[in-house]
């Protein structure tokens, strides 16, 4: 199988643990898009009822396309399970996401939801996090004296930016710096150091978030279960 078929796997398998009258938070990248058509597929087969809220409006978009439900998260009271996708997972379950540019609103949603469950193929999988890229969404004021900032202090930083050199923004209107970190051996003290920089709205590391991991491996779905 090659990375798309595992993709697929793991979104059709995730989809099995979506249950009738769910609020349910909706990742965002290549493997939710094919969790989004596996979702799709059963509300109009079997008629599930859920409302979803995304973390992105290219997931919103996509959902809706497909019958499924979409909210706010301010529309909603709680959100029983949130299924994302992820860059890196390691070996403590700690993760780094954002290469989508969504990390914003999907930590927020994730932090709200009873349940998280990232689904992924098997190359994220690693042992230290670090050689993914760490997305910072930044306020565009004054972003290259961050840039500058984060540079002294050894962060390797560069601006996200299109082929048409303007900067990526965010679904929040604002810009991406990726870190170049290499490994990260100390993931929670460097969450800390980058929480206390004004002007970096949130980082990509995902934190003691995930609940289940569904990883897509050549001979079929390994659900994993990180924390209760
Ligand atoms: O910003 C994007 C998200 O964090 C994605 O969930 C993450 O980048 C994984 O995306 P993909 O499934 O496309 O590898």
């Amino acid at each position: 199988m090659d990375q798309n078929a595992l993709k697929a796997l793991v979104g059709q398998e995730a989809v099995k643990y979506v249950q009738d009258g769910m609020i349910l938070g909706i990742g965002t990248g290549s493997t939710v898009r094919y969790m989004i058509d596996a979702l799709g597929e059963r509300v109009k087969n079997e008629g599930l009822s859920i409302v979803g809220v995304a973390t992105s409006d290219r997931s919103a978009k996509q959902a809706e396309s497909l019958g499924i439900t979409i909210k706010q998260l301010d529309e909603v009271d709680h959100l029983d399970l949130t299924i994302d996708g992820a860059d890196e997972i390691d070996d403590n379950f700690q993760g780094i996401k954002g290469g989508g540019a969504a990390h914003l609103w999907e930590k927020i949603v994730a932090i709200n939801s009873t349940k998280n469950m990232w689904i992924v193929d098997e190359s994220k999988m690693v042992h230290h996090l670090g050689k993914f890229p760490l997305p910072l969404e930044v306020i565009p004021f004054g972003s290259s004296h961050v840039l500058e900032k984060l540079d002294k202090m050894g962060f390797n930083p560069t601006f996200r930016m299109k082929e048409d050199g303007s900067h990526v923004l965010t679904d929040s209107k604002n810009y991406i710096i990726d870190l170049h970190l290499g490994r990260i051996d100390h993931p929670h003290e460097l969450a800390n150091t980058l929480n206390g920089i004004v002007g970096v709205v949130e980082h990509g590391l995902f934190l003691d978030t995930v609940n289940t991991v569904i990883v897509g491996r050549q001979d079929g779905p390994e659900v994993l279960n990180a924390r209760d």
